[in-house]
C-alpha cells in the first residue's frame, strides 16, 4: 500500500463514518454564543488558489463533501481565546505561529494553504508554508477591505526565524488545525469543532521555494516546513479506531525500518541531498522534477538541471516523503493541568487559565467565578479557595512617584484643595479634580484603615457569595473582531437596570434579588457620596466587577443611552490604577494620560457630569485581586 493509498483509504474510512458521526456529535447550546459576534475582522489569503493535497489528481476543493468526525477530538475549542487561555503552547490571538524565546511552541494550520501543502501518510507528515506575509484581505468593522500583496519571506522574519531555530534544535511542537484548513480529511465545522489540537510533531525538513504571486514581481519566496508526527503518541486520533489495524500494516505508516525510513543517526542518502555547485550548500531533492538549490540567496536557486525554472505544478519526490526515524523522550502533555494552590489562594493568574473537559475534550475559558465549566457538556469542577483579607495586598505598592493622583501636562485639569469630611467615626479626605471646558469633575473619597471597617466586611461578603454562586460573577462576551466570542478580561454581575456595556438584560438581576454584598456596596457608596458632596444621589444600577491577578478593564466610557450624570464606584482589595484620557488627546496620538488616580481598598470614586463620559474614556488596571462596585442611574429613577 503506498502513501497515496493510505490517504485515499483514510478518506474512504472517513466517508463511511458520515452517517454515525452526524448523530454522535450533538451541539449543546453554548451560552457564550448568545451574544451576537461581529466576525468582520477576518484575514483571508487569496494568494494560493491552488489548494493541494497529497494526491493532486483529487484536489480538495470547497465543494468536496468531507465527512464529520466519528468521535470527539481529545482537545478542541470553538474560539481562539479558549485555546490561548487553556494551553501554554498556543497563545497567539493573531497569526498562525506561536513562539517564545525564538522557539516555536504551536503552529496553527488554517485557510492559508499554499501550493504543495500536503496532508500525507494519514496526517503523519504535513507540509505547510509558515511565517506570514501571504497575500491577504483584511476586513474592518466599518466594512472597508484592505488588500495586502504577498511579500518575500526572509530567514530573519520573526516567525520564520523561530521555525528555523526549532528545526535546527529538533524540538517537538504542537500542531493545531482550524475548520478552515482544507487538507484535514474531516469536516471540522460540520462536526462542531472550530479548533482541534492535532498533536506533537517535529520539523523534519525546511526549504524555500519560489511561488507565483499577484505582486509587481510576479513571484514570492516562501519557506516550507515538513512536520512529522512524533511516533511516541501512537496513531493520530482522527484515524477511526476500527481501522487502526488496516492502517497499521500500511508500509508508509508502519514502514520496515531499513526499507522505508532512513536509519537513525544517518544523513539523508546522497540521492536526496546534493551540494550546489554555486553556493556549496546542501539541499534535498524535494520534487520529482529533479534537484534544485533551495537557498534563496544562491543564483542557482529554484533552477532545475537545465538551468530553467521548474514547472508550476510539482510532484514531491517519493523518497522525500518517507517518514524519518526519530525518538523523543518525555514529550510534553497536551492537556492543561488543573492548578493547585497549597495556600488556598485561587485568585492568582494560574486560576484565570482555561480548562480541559475530561468528558468531551473541549477547552473552555474560565467564565464562571465559582467553577470551571465546560461550555459544551456542562461538566464542571468547583474552584475552592479561601477568603482574602485586604491587608494581604498592602505589600504591593504602586510603582508611582505620586500618592493618589497625577495630572497630565496640558490636560487642563485642576486639582482642588483636599476637603476633609467626617464619615461618622472620624475624618477622611475628598480629592476633587475639575475637568476643563465645564466637562465635569472627578472626586476621589479616600478610605483609611479606620474608615474601612464596613468596606472590609463587604469585601468578605463579596468573596463568600461569589464562591457559593449566590453572586453570579461571569465573564461575558464582548463584541469581537475575531472568530468566536471574546470574553471580558474580568468577571462581572449587574443588578438593577440593564447595562448594555456588558451584555444588557442577559446579565442583570432585579434589586429585589440582589445578593447581600451588592446591597451593602450601594449603601456605602451612597453614604460616602452624600457626606462628601452634601447631597443624595439616586442609583438604579450597580455593576460588580471582580478582577483576578493580571485581569483589567480596558479603555471605555460608561456613556450609554439614558445614563445619568453621576457614576460612583467602591474599590475593594488590591490597589488599582485608573487612567483617564480625553478622546481629543487620544486621537492626537498623545500617549500620556490626562489623569491617573490610584484607587485603594475602601476608596469611593465619583465621576460627575455627562461630559466625563462624553469627552473621556477610562481604564482600570488592578495590581492583584480586586472587586469594584460601580453604581449608575440609567433611564429615570
Ligand atoms: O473597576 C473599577 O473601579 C471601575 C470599573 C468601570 O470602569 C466600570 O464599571 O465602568
Amino acid at each position: 500500500m503506498t502513501a497515496q493509498d493510505v490517504d485515499r483509504c483514510l478518506r474512504d474510512i472517513a466517508t463511511g463514518a458520515i452517517a454515525q458521526s452526524q448523530e454522535s456529535t450533538p451541539l449543546i447550546p453554548d451560552w457564550t454564543l448568545e451574544e451576537e459576534i461581529d466576525p468582520t475582522f477576518e484575514a483571508t489569503d487569496d494568494s494560493n488558489n491552488i489548494r493541494s493535497n497529497s494526491n493532486p489528481e483529487e484536489p480538495i476543493t470547497p465543494t468536496n463533501v468531507k465527512p464529520c468526525l466519528s468521535h470527539n477530538p481529545p482537545l478542541w475549542a470553538t474560539s481562539r481565546q479558549e485555546i490561548c487561555e487553556s494551553t501554554d503552547y498556543f497563545r497567539s490571538y493573531q497569526g498562525g505561529v506561536y513562539f517564545s524565546k525564538e522557539v516555536v511552541k504551536g503552529y496553527l494550520l488554517s485557510a492559508f494553504s499554499a501550493s504543495h501543502d500536503i496532508f500525507h501518510h494519514g496526517g503523519k507528515l504535513i507540509i505547510s508554508h509558515g511565517g506570514g506575509k501571504a497575500e491577504s484581505t483584511l476586513g474592518s468593522r466599518c466594512g472597508e477591505k484592505r488588500h495586502m500583496s504577498a511579500d518575500d519571506q526572509q530567514a530573519t522574519d520573526h516567525s520564520v526565524h523561530a521555525l528555523l531555530n526549532t528545526y535546527e534544535s529538533k524540538r517537538p511542537l504542537i500542531l493545531l488545525a482550524d475548520d478552515k484548513y482544507s487538507l484535514f480529511p474531516f469536516d471540522l465545522a460540520a462536526s462542531g469543532f472550530t479548533y482541534v489540537v492535532l498533536g506533537l510533531y517535529w520539523i523534519s525538513h525546511v526549504w524555500a521555494e519560489r511561488q507565483s504571486a499577484d505582486n509587481s514581481r510576479g513571484h514570492v519566496i516562501r519557506y516550507k516546513f515538513a512536520f512529522q508526527w512524533c511516533e511516541e503518541q501512537g496513531f493520530p486520533w482522527w484515524i477511526p479506531p476500527d481501522r487502526l489495524a488496516d492502517i497499521a500494516i500500511a508500509p508508509s505508516l508502519a514502514p520496515e525500518p531499513n526499507n522505508d525510513r532512513v536509519p537513525e543517526g544517518q544523513e539523508l542518502p546522497p540521492a536526496t541531498n546534493q551540494t550546489c555547485a554555486q553556493c556549496a550548500r546542501k539541499s534535498s531533492v524535494v520534487y520529482s522534477c529533479g534537484w534544485m538549490c533551495l537557498r534563496p540567496r544562491c543564483s542557482a536557486f529554484w533552477c532545475i538541471a537545465t538551468g530553467e525554472r521548474p514547472p508550476t505544478q510539482l510532484q514531491y519526490d517519493e523518497e522525500f516523503l518517507r517518514l524519518l526515524p526519530a525518538n523523543f523522550k518525555n514529550l510534553p502533555a497536551l492537556r492543561p493541568i488543573i492548578p493547585h494552590s497549597p495556600d488556598e489562594i485561587t485568585t492568582s493568574y494560574l486560576f484565570t487559565k482555561g480548562w480541559h473537559c475530561p468528558k468531551c475534550g473541549r477547552l473552555s475559558s474560565r467564565y464562571k467565578w465559582e467553577q470551571w465549566e465546560c461550555s459544551s457538556c456542562g461538566y464542571h469542577l468547583e474552584v475552592k479557595g479561601r477568603v482574602r483579607q485586604p491587608n494581604e495586598f498592602w505589600h504591593q505598592r504602586p510603582n508611582a512617584t505620586f500618592l493618589h493622583s497625577h495630572i497630565g501636562k496640558n490636560s487642563g485639569i485642576i486639582q482642588c484643595l483636599p476637603k476633609p469630611f467626617n464619615y461618622g467615626k472620624g475624618f477622611t479626605n475628598c480629592l476633587t479634580f475639575i475637568l476643563p471646558r465645564q466637562r465635569g469633575s472627578i472626586h476621589l473619597i479616600l478610605g483609611s484603615p479606620m474608615a474601612n471597617t464596613t468596606a472590609n466586611d463587604i469585601f468578605k461578603e463579596y468573596q463568600e457569595e461569589a464562591a457559593s454562586g449566590q453572586l453570579k460573577l461571569r465573564r461575558y462576551p464582548l463584541r469581537t473582531v475575531m472568530r468566536g466570542p471574546l470574553l471580558t478580561n474580568y468577571f462581572s454581575q449587574n443588578t438593577g437596570e440593564p447595562y448594555q456595556y456588558i451584555g444588557g438584560t442577559g446579565n442583570t438581576i432585579p434589586f429585589k434579588m440582589a445578593p447581600e454584598c451588592v446591597n451593602q456596596a450601594i449603601a456605602l457608596i451612597k453614604e460616602r457620596a452624600q457626606l462628601a458632596l452634601g447631597r443624595d444621589i439616586g442609583f438604579n444600577e450597580i455593576l460588580s466587577a471582580a478582577y483576578m491577578e493580571r485581569q483589567k478593564m480596558s479603555f471605555h466610557s460608561d456613556s450609554e443611552k439614558g445614563l445619568g450624570p453621576t457614576v460612583a464606584s467602591l474599590s475593594l482589595g488590591s490597589t488599582a490604577f485608573m487612567h483617564f484620557r480625553a478622546y481629543d488627546t487620544a486621537t492626537k496620538g498623545q500617549p500620556l494620560h490626562d489623569l491617573t488616580l490610584i484607587l485603594r481598598h475602601g476608596d469611593v470614586l465619583i465621576m460627575e457630569g455627562e461630559g466625563v463620559q462624553k469627552h473621556y474614556e477610562h481604564t482600570v488596571i488592578p495590581m492583584n485581586f480586586r472587586i469594584a462596585a460601580t453604581a449608575r442611574c440609567i433611564g429615570s429613577v
